[in-house]
């Protein structure tokens, strides 16, 4: 199987030997240099619908950890913005680094935030998600940024899981939860075409970055960093800096819902 992981041996510097694709023409995350994209009038308000009750479960999966959502209807969507049809949520995930200093994905004018979160959504143009993915508009994934500040009590709901999947593997039931809680009030934002920002790097990605972060508090932060990369029963190794750098523009433009 093709082990990948964040460390010096298995990182994202190692990630083409498996997956050829991550020199593709369309990977991520990237660098948005806002003077440098282009405010697109014709680009349609973000439609979000969540059901809180679409929230299954929570899971360590050894990369990060993510939130699963039930994705058997149109109970949960994503609409409008560069997309066209409805796209359903199929879970959201953070990305994060060892000091406040790194860990987004995606960083602004060579910016980087000290934490991302993504929500996964598919088109319904196709019959599941599996299908969606190898698709070149298969998915549309929401990027908020999260910068420090005072404590965000709608992520603190997400952040007290965190104790029942501290290892990979790990699960638990984790429902009621609406993720609109956590975007900030203005749906601004950047959209580019791109790719899974982890293996299998597949080119099926609607990037939508928004403009503006959302507070996370450094005591929160601690916590994402409570988490393990590893089994029990393994040598722990703490779940940080699990975020791919800026990839190659190669020619793409990067459009802006604002002014
Ligand atoms: C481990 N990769 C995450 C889980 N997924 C996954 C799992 C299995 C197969 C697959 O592709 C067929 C995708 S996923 O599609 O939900 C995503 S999206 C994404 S990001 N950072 O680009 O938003 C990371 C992951
Ligand atoms: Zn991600």
């Amino acid at each position: 199987s093709h082990a990948w992981g964040y460390g010096s041996n298995d990182g994202p510097e190692k990630w083409a030997e498996s997956f050829p694709i991550a020199n593709g023409p369309r990977q991520s995350p990237i660098d948005i240099v806002p003077t440098q994209a282009q405010n697109d009038p014709s680009l349609k308000q973000l439609k979000l619908k969540y059901d809180p009750a679409t929230a299954k479960g929570i899971l360590n999966n050894g990369h990060s950890f993510q939130v699963d959502f039930t994705d058997d209807d149109n109970s949960s969507t994503l609409a409008g913005g560069p997309v066209t049809g409805i796209y359903r949520l199929r879970q959201f995930h953070f990305h994060w680094g060892s000091s406040d200093d790194k860990g987004s994905e995606h960083t602004i004018a060579g910016t980087k935030f000290p934490c991302e979160l993504h929500l996964v959504h598919w088109n319904t143009k196709y019959p599941n998600f599996g299908e969606a993915a190898s698709k070149p508009d298969g998915l549309a994934v929401v990027g908020v940024f999260l910068k420090i500040g005072s404590a965000n009590s709608r992520l603190q709901k997400v952040l007290d899981a965190l104790d029942d999947i501290r290892s990979k593997g790990r699960q638990t039931t984790f429902t009621n939860f609406d993720p609109k809680t956590l975007l900030p009030a203005s749906l601004d934002f950047w959209t580019y075409e791109g790719s899974l920002t982890t293996p299998p790097l597949l080119e099926s990605v609607t990037w939508i970055v928004l403009k503006d972060p959302i507070s996370v508090s450094p005591a929160q932060m601690a916590k994402f960093r409570s988490l393990l990369f590893t089994s029990e029963g393994e040598a722990s190794s703490c779940m940080v800096d699990n975020f791919r750098p800026p990839q190659p523009l190669k020619g793409r433009k990067v459009r802006a819902s604002f002014k």
